[in-house]
């Protein structure tokens, strides 16, 4: 036996007895988590605590001696996290559908794959889904760094009793799918409209001949694609390649390269417990001069910072519009008490619709980069 070959058998000697261990470790950890799960059930808690989770992700990151890039340690750990909270209770989680959309891999990404994802035709669905409890979870886009706000989403959170747990944010690489390659034989270009949106410039140049069509969701323009053969193609993620049988003719063809969607997970009731870092508010206003600087002022005069303030048209009240706010703070601390009692004053309408921890920065295959 060569002396190279002594030493792999000595190695690996070691990495079973490791493995022993940390098989050891794992169980006791799933143990310790079931008996967590047991004083929620018994409360009638939530099982998905993402403040938590960041928590655990940022202890061990700072503890860790390095040899274990950050990326893979946050991947390994969303993985033994998900299987945690599927030990403690199977979650179902609604996404925007079917298998292989942007929602479906950021979910599957910040998640883990220990959760029983259900597609929904429409976004819709996912938000009657969650607040009918059909899904413990649901996962949504919200906002995209080229094309601002889905506004489908910002609507469905005045129809619905739903609450924001958390929120990730996903590099979104877009690809050109279709049966054939050739880019001339183009003549139908299916996709998501934020997706063709995300990509027009490129469409102009590339396939000009093209008559684009908007579809529920990318995986669904990449079947359509599919069904029709020559002359159609889809823009989606390029994993859809292995979904459907299609060719990626073109890849990365967003119009800039760094291109994020901010997706958030959704759940049928609020979430309550440790600090969180920023909350979302849905309001409207009273129809007077200065009733939204009365509500800018309040929250200057606190302090707090605010991350996106959007209005919408108010279905059904021509020119009445509803705000979506994001505030860099945890409203639901007692400390906030008085603030959310003055703010709600101040307005017509008032929701919060939840507080939750910054997201993570997700650059897809599991690699994942906390945002500071
Ligand atoms: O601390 C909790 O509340 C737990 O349920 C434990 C745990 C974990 O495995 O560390 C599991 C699920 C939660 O989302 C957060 C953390």
């Amino acid at each position: 036996m060569s002396a190279s070959t002594q030493r792999l058998t000595e190695i690996r000697t070691q990495i079973d007895d490791l493995d022993e261990q940390l098989l050891g470790l794992l169980n006791r950890r799933a143990s310790l988590s079931r008996e967590v799960g047991q004083l929620k059930s018994d409360s009638l808690d939530i099982v998905f605590k993402p403040f938590r989770e960041k928590e655990v992700l940022n202890r061990l990151n700072a503890l860790s001696p390095g040899i274990l890039p950050e990326d893979h340690l946050r991947a390994i750990y969303r993985e033994i996290l998900s299987s945690s909270r599927r030990l403690q209770q199977p979650q179902t989680v609604a996404y925007l559908g079917p298998e292989g959309t942007f929602t479906h891999l950021a979910g599957l990404e910040y998640l883990g794959r220990s959760m029983d994802f259900s597609p929904c035709p429409t976004l819709h669905d996912v938000f009657l889904t969650v607040a009918s409890r059909k899904a413990d979870l649901g996962v949504i886009p919200l906002e995209n760094s080229l094309q601002g706000s889905v506004g489908q989403s910002l609507d469905l959170f005045l129809q619905y009793n739903v609450y924001i747990h958390a929120e990730l944010f996903s590099r979104i690489s877009h690809a050109l799918l279709a049966t054939n390659a050739d880019l001339a034989s183009v003549r139908t270009v299916y996709s998501h409209p934020q997706a063709l949106a995300q990509c027009s410039g490129w469409l102009r140049t590339n396939v000009p001949q093209a008559v684009v069509v908007p579809t529920e969701s990318t995986a669904a323009a990449a079947a359509q694609a599919e069904r029709e053969g020559k002359g159609s193609a889809a823009i989606g993620h390029p994993r859809l390649v292995e979904r459907y049988g299609l060719k990626a003719v073109a890849l990365d063809i967003q119009d800039l390269p760094d291109n994020w969607t901010r997706f958030l997970v959704i759940g049928p009731t609020p979430t309550v417990g440790s600090s969180r870092d920023k909350t979302s508010l849905l309001f409207t206003t009273p129809d007077r001069p200065g009733a939204l600087a009365a509500i800018l002022n309040l929250l200057a005069d606190q302090g707090l910072n605010l991350t996106k303030l959007e209005s919408r048209p108010l279905k059904g009240e021509k020119w009445k519009y509803v705000f979506f706010m994001d505030v860099e703070c945890d409203l639901s601390q007692e400390q906030y008490e008085n603030t959310i009692k003055h703010l709600t004053s101040l307005c017509h309408t008032m929701r919060v619709l939840g507080s939750y921890p910054t997201g993570p920065h997700l650059y897809g295959a599991g690699i994942t980069q906390e945002s500071s």
